[in-house]
C-alpha cells in the first residue's frame, strides 16, 4: 500500500519507448489495467495497440511528427518537461501547468543496439545511425529526476513494474536504485560509442586511441581478496573476449580471488599448445608442471611427476576435455581448481566426490586483444603476448653453438620455449620428453633461476634435458650452470652484449644452443 513515509509515488501516466520489444506487450497490459496512461513512439506504440492495448501516440502529445527517420520523435518540452519537473517544487508543477505538460511518473525505454550492430560488422554508416540520442537523452532525465520519476532500461526488470503497481508505486529507495541503473547503462552505452569512435572516426597519428573506457558489470562479491582482510569482487567485461570470468563452475566450493588469478594462469598455459593434448598446473601464478601428452591422462601424469610435492593444492588447466581417466588421476591428489573446455561423461560424477574440488567449464581459449596493469595513477595497457611472434617458429632460430639438434631434440626445445612463458622472469625451463622437469622461477637475477631449476628437476633429470630461458643470458654464468647439471640444448632468445662469451661457453661445452631472437618476459 502507498506509504508517503517512504516516498513512494503513484504510477498515472508511462512514456513506453523500447526497443527491445521482450515482455512489452504484457507489461502494457498490466499498465493499462492499472489505470496508468500509455504514451509511446512510432513501432512500440505499433506493438501495444496491436495487442489491443490504448496508446497514446508521442506525436500527439508533442503535436509534432516524429521526423528526420526517427532521430527526432522524443526530444521535445512536451517529453522532457514531463520526465523533468522535480514535482516536490510547486514552482516546477506550476511551470507544466503554464505550458500544459503533463507530467510522466514512469519511464520505460532501452536503446538502439549500438554495441551489436558493430559486432555484426556493419559499416560506418548503419553503425552511426544506431547511435541512439533521444533515448539516452529520456533515460538520462528520469533518472537525475528520480524524486519523481521511476525508470526501467532493462526488460527483465518489468516484473518489478508489476510489483511496484499493487504497491501503490515505487518507493523512493526503488526509484533511486532504478536510476543508479539506468546511468550505469547509459555510461556503458556511451564507453561503447566512445570507444568506436575513437578509433573509427579519430584515428589520427597514435596506434593508441585518445580515449579508452572501460565499462565492467558486477558479476559477484568474491568471500575474500588475496588476503583475508582485504574485499574482493568479479567484474565482466563485456567487450572482451569471454575467457575465465565467463567460465561455468559444475561443482565445488566457491571460486575465491587467488583460485581466479592461478586458473587464468593455468588456463592460459594450457591453452598454449594447440596441436597436442596439454595439462598445466599452476601454484600462485607460475606452473610447477606443464606437459604435452598422448592423451589428456598422459599429459597430466607427466606434469605431475615434475614436481609432485608443490603440485599439491594446485591449480590445473587442460586444453582438451577431462576424460574419467584424468579425472581419476586428479581425484588422487588435492587440487583446488581444474578447468577445461569440457568433461566427458561420467567425469564429472568421479570429481564429485571431493566436496571441495572446483571443477570449471570455461569458453574456448580467446587472447585478449590488450592487456591492463594498474599502477598508482594510471594504467599500462599493451598488446598481448603471442605465442606465435617472430622467433617462435623454430624453423626461424639461429644454430649459434654445438650440433643442430635431431628431430627428437627439436621437439622438446620448442616445447620448452612455448612453456618457458608461462614461468615468471626471470625464467629458466628444463624439459625432457615433452614434460617439465624442472622450473626456475621468479628471481632477481638469471643464475639463481638456472640453480631453482636444476635443484627442482634433480640430477638425474637434469642430465640430459633441454633448457629455455624466456630473456637472454647476461653473462655466461647462468648458462655454466645448466652446462655443469649437464643439460644437451639451450634455446634462448640473444641479444645480450655479452653473446659472444654465452656461446663460446656453449660452444666450449659442446651444448646446443638455438637463439630465437624473441623474448618473453612475464611478470
Ligand atoms: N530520436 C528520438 O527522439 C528518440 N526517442 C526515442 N528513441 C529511441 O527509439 C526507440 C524506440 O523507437 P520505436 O518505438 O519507434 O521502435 C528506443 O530505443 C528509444 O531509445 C529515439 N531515437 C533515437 O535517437
Amino acid at each position: 500500500m502507498s506509504s508517503p513515509e517512504d516516498g513512494r509515488r503513484p504510477i498515472r501516466r508511462a512514456l513506453v519507448s523500447v526497443y527491445d520489444k521482450n515482455g512489452l506487450v504484457e507489461l502494457a497490459r498490466a499498465l493499462h489495467a492499472a489505470g496508468v496512461e500509455l504514451v509511446s513512439t512510432g513501432s512500440t506504440a505499433a506493438t501495444i495497440a496491436g495487442a489491443g492495448v490504448p496508446v497514446t501516440a508521442v506525436e500527439t502529445v508533442t503535436g509534432f511528427p516524429e521526423i528526420l527517420d526517427g532521430r527526432v520523435k522524443t526530444l521535445h518540452p512536451k517529453i522532457h518537461g514531463g520526465l523533468l519537473a522535480d514535482l516536490r517544487k510547486d514552482s516546477h508543477a506550476a511551470q507544466l501547468d503554464e505550458h500544459g505538460i503533463v507530467g510522466i511518473d514512469l519511464l520505460v525505454s532501452n536503446l538502439y543496439p549500438f554495441q551489436a550492430t558493430v559486432a555484426s560488422g556493419a559499416g560506418v554508416d548503419e553503425c552511426v545511425e544506431q547511435i541512439d540520442i533521444g533515448g539516452p537523452a529520456m533515460v538520462r532525465a528520469a533518472a537525475k529526476n528520480h524524486a519523481s520519476v521511476a525508470v526501467v532500461t532493462d526488460p527483465a526488470a518489468y516484473p518489478m513494474v508489476l510489483a511496484a503497481l499493487d504497491y501503490g508505486g515505487f518507493s523512493l529507495a526503488q526509484r533511486r536504485a532504478l536510476a543508479a541503473r539506468a546511468f550505469a547503462d547509459i555510461a556503458e552505452y556511451d564507453v561503447a560509442v566512445a570507444n568506436w569512435c575513437a578509433v573509427q572516426l579519430d584515428p589520427e597519428g597514435t596506434e593508441w586511441p585518445a580515449f579508452a573506457g572501460l565499462g565492467l558489470r558486477a558479476q559477484r562479491a568474491l568471500r575474500y581478496g588475496e588476503n583475508p582482510h582485504q574485499q574482493a569482487a568479479l567484474y565482466l567485461d563485456p567487450d572482451a573476449p569471454a575467457g575465465l570470468a565467463q567460465a561455468e563452475q559444475l561443482h565445488g566450493k566457491e571460486m575465491s580471488y587467488n583460485n581466479y588469478v592461478d586458473a587464468d594462469a593455468a588456463w592460459r598455459a594450457a591453452n598454449d599448445f594447440v596441436d597436442q593434448p596439454a595439462v598445466a598446473i599452476i601454484k600462485h601464478a607460475n606452473p610447477c608442471g606443464i606437459a604435452v601428452g598422448a592423451d589428456v591422462a598422459d599429459a597430466h601424469r607427466k606434469a605431475h611427476a615434475c614436481d609432485p610435492v608443490s603440485a599439491y593444492g594446485g591449480v590445473i588447466a587442460v586444453n582438451r576435455p577431462v576424460t574419467v581417466e584424468l579425472a581419476k588421476q586428479v581425484a588422487e591428489i588435492f587440487t583446488e581448481v581444474l578447468v577445461a573446455p569440457e568433461f566427458e561423461a561420467g567425469a564429472v560424477e568421479v570429481l564429485q566426490a571431493k566436496k571441495n574440488l572446483r571443477l570449471l567449464r570455461a569458453p574456448a581459449w580467446a587472447p585478449p586483444p590488450a592487456e591492463w596493469r594498474q599502477v598508482g595513477g594510471g594504467v599500462l595497457v599493451q598488446t598481448a603476448d603471442r605465442v606465435d611472434a617472430p622467433g617462435d617458429d623454430p624453423t626461424a632460430w639461429r644454430l649459434v653453438a654445438g650440433e643442430p639438434a635431431d628431430d627428437d631434440l627439436l621437439r622438446d626445445l620448442a616445447f620448452a620455449w612455448r612453456a618457458v612463458r608461462s614461468v615468471k622472469s626471470n625464467a629458466i625451463l628444463l624439459a625432457a620428453d615433452g614434460a617439465t622437469v624442472g622450473v626456475g622461477m621468479g628471481q632477481v637475477n638469471r643464475v639463481d633461476s638456472a640453480h631453482l631449476a636444476v635443484n627442482r628437476a634433480g640430477a638425474d633429470r637434469a642430465r640430459g634435458s633441454v633448457a629455455a630461458s624466456d630473456a637472454f643470458f647476461p653473462f655466461a654464468d647462468g648458462l655454466k650452470v645448466l652446462v655443469d647439471a649437464g643439460v644437451r640444448a639451450v634455446v634462448q632468445p640473444g641479444g645480450s652484449i655479452r653473446d659472444d662469451e654465452v656461446i663460446a661457453a656453449a660452444t666450449e661445452a659442446g651444448v646446443t644452443m638455438y637463439l630465437t631472437g624473441t623474448r618473453h618476459f612475464f611478470h
